[in-house]
């Protein structure tokens, strides 16, 4: 019998201290402190306050079978995220706009359902993994969305990676008909989410955090609590922002040492062993110097999050040059037709259009 019923349809002073020298930064963005022990060094702070590891205690884990959860969404993310639920012995309903995205995991013991709105009917707890705000929106609240099947004592957990006003949007639409609300953006690609080890950046009704927290720990390494809806998907694109410029920055590296007649995969080695090292380098370099970019993380949501996040920085009048050059060559790889290859895809912008053609 499986254990749990599943639908899945795709501060410190230091730091407020800051916030009284921006006073831009609406009150909601602030950091908030949330517990009287976040006098201790910020870091270490932020991680023992607002996460927990591995909080599927067993007396959790007898508590899982008393709930039912769905999943909407079986794209790159949703698909393993969901096996990962089902390999743990819990019931899972699935829900895909393409329907035979579902049928691997039906093959695992998932349940399917036609629509959000009978997944959120059917089960207490839904996830949602959708592309971006749009869809998002229209999982949850468009027509046969999630709000016409959910209702009060039942959760709703958006993990997909929005703008905070979308976030808010689908809260306010959620709440409304009595259920609770959780924001709750991964950090983590193909992999991790295959592997288990993805970090949630979660925020809204403390109630409902608790309850999906042994389902995250399956999910992922780590879950930050941040306060209020909006939270988590600000940190989310805050996060996504440093990424994307990261990769831009380290293409134009990969192809600057090529031109000078040193040896990128050298290049990348020395990356990796020094103060700038990040997994990303070591993992995606050597494909980008053959001009491969096997998808994990689509340009076209990298595209997306760097959009999003220079409109967050546009709300609260922050500065994001980087950015928004990051972001420019985004747009250019899209327009080369690269949106479905792997974000890393973004070195292509870089090339001359004769060298790219040849
Ligand atoms: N891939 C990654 O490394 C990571 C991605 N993310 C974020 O997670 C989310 C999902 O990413 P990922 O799984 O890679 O994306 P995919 O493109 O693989 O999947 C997108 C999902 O959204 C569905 N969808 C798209 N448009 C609509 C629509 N109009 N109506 C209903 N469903 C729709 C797709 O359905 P269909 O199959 O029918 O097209 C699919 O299930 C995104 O917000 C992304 O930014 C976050 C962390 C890492
Ligand atoms: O959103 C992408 C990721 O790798 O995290």
């Amino acid at each position: 019998m499986p254990l749990v019923s599943l639908s899945f349809a795709s501060s410190s002073s230091k730091a407020m201290a800051l916030c009284s020298i921006c006073p831009r930064i609406p009150l909601r963005f602030r950091p908030k402190p949330i517990s009287p022990f976040l006098s201790k060094p910020q870091i270490c702070l932020a991680y023992r306050v607002y996460s927990s590891l591995q909080s599927t205690t067993p007396s959790t884990r007898d508590e899982l079978g008393t709930v039912s959860i769905g999943f909407l969404g079986m794209g790159i993310m949703g698909s393993p995220m969901a096996q990962n639920l089902i390999k743990a012995g819990c019931d899972v309903t699935v829900w895909n706009r393409t329907k035979s995205k579902c049928d691997p995991l039906v093959g695992l013991g998932a349940k399917y359902k036609s629509s959000p709105e009978e997944v959120t009917a059917t089960c207490d707890l839904t996830f949602a993994m959708l592309a971006d705000p749009e869809s998002a929106i229209d999982v949850a609240c468009g027509k046969n969305g999630a709000i016409f099947g959910i209702s009060s004592g039942k959760g709703y957990v958006d993990v997909s990676t929005v703008d905070v006003a979308s976030s808010i949007l689908i809260s306010k639409q959620i709440k409304d008909t009595g259920a609770l609300f959780l924001e709750a953006p991964v950090s983590g690609s193909k992999k991790p989410a295959e592997d288990g080890q993805l970090i949630f950046l979660t925020a809204g009704d403390k109630p409902l955090y608790e309850k999906a927290a042994p389902f995250l720990d399956i999910m992922g390494k780590s879950k930050f609590y941040l306060g209020e809806v909006g939270n988590g998907a600000a940190m989310k694109l805050v996060v996504n922002m440093i990424m994307g410029s990261m990769m831009a920055s380290f293409a134009e590296g990969i192809l600057l040492s090529q031109k000078v007649g040193l040896d990128p995969n050298v290049l990348v080695e020395v990356v990796s062993q020094g103060a700038i090292n990040a997994p990303m380098y070591s993992l995606k370099g050597p494909s980008m110097i053959k001009s491969v970019y096997p998808t994990a993380f689509p340009l076209k949501h990298q595209q997306k999050d760097m959009r999003l996040a220079l409109g967050l920085a546009e709300s609260v009048s922050q500065s994001t040059p980087i950015a928004a050059a990051a972001n420019e060559l985004y747009k250019v790889a899209k327009s080369y037709g690269l949106s479905d290859e792997d974000f890393s895809a973004v070195i292509e912008a870089l090339k001359a259009a004769k060298s790219r053609e040849a």
